[in-house]
């Protein structure tokens, strides 16, 4: 958050978890700027899942704050839900209703007007590849082809803030392509994204910058350089050199 963009959402989690005796992440500091891609990352069971279901109020056990152009916000509040998208790494949907149908109710709940409604929806329809299958229900279709229709259902709301889990992974290499160029005009808009991935080489590309958990707290944090700096590596070395070394070194510590 060092370029000089607006800080368009910043969250304190301090703790974060399914009980309060428990929490699973402690004292979490993370920001996005406008336009901006954070990279959220670590290793399984690290807590990124349970940090962006904190983020939409998802979670029995919470305590944060959470800032929206430096005014705190209610976790979960009708506020939030307008300018958030959560494209969720298990695809959520209603089994009686067609593909149409999801996005008819995405319209209605986001209160976008029926013309921009249906150019957004047949763009983006067109651009994953599901505009033959629109009227056809979602439930039945393979597991990347409901990972698009979360996509589709993500891009429609045109929000201030993505959070994307784990998007890669089961996507055919053009739908990534796409993702990444429709991830691209969004940043455009000005919408930042936080995204949890394994795929740290598409994770390089992207992101800006990079938060680092393990253990349910920050192990590193900052732009790739930073990350390097905090894991000892060279200058050359890749994300993914950097993220073996300092889970590693975490590991060691435990
Ligand atoms: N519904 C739940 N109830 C209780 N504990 C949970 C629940 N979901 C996750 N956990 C626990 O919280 C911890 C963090 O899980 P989380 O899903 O946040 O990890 P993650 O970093 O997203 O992992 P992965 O990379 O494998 O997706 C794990 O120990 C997990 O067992």
């Amino acid at each position: 958050m060092d370029n000089g963009a607006e800080v368009l959402f910043r969250a304190h989690v301090r703790e974060a978890g399914y009980e309060s005796e428990d929490p699973i992440v402690k004292d979490v500091v993370l920001g996005v700027a406008a336009g901006e891609r954070v990279g959220l990352l670590g290793p399984n069971g690290a807590g990124k899942s349970t940090i962006m279901k904190g983020l939409l109020g998802q979670l029995p056990h919470w305590k944060g704050d959470i800032y929206w152009h430096g005014k705190e916000e209610d976790v979960g509040g009708i506020e939030m839900s307008s300018r958030i998208a959560y494209i969720p790494e298990q695809p959520i949907l209603y089994e009686r209703m067609t593909l149409w149908e999801h996005l008819v109710l995405v319209a209605a709940a986001g209160s976008i007007p029926e013309e921009i409604f249906r150019e957004r929806a047949d763009k983006l329809l067109r651009r994953f590849r599901l505009h033959k299958v629109k009227h056809e229900f979602p439930v039945k279709f393979s597991k990347g082809m409901q990972q698009k229709v979360m996509l589709i259902i993500g891009f429609m709301i045109k929000p201030e803030l993505y959070l994307v889990d784990e998007p890669f992974i089961g996507l055919d290499p053009g739908a990534v392509m796409e993702l990444l160029e429709a991830l691209d005009e969004e940043r455009d808009r000005g919408a930042g994204v936080l995204l949890t991935t394994h795929v740290l080489d598409s994770a390089e590309r992207l992101c800006d910058r990079f938060l680092l958990v393990y253990d349910g707290g920050v192990a590193a944090s900052g732009t790739l350089a930073d990350i390097r700096t905090a894991a000892r590596c060279g200058e050359d070395a890749s994300l993914f050199d950097c993220f073996v070394k300092l889970t590693k070194n975490a590991e060691e510590l435990t």
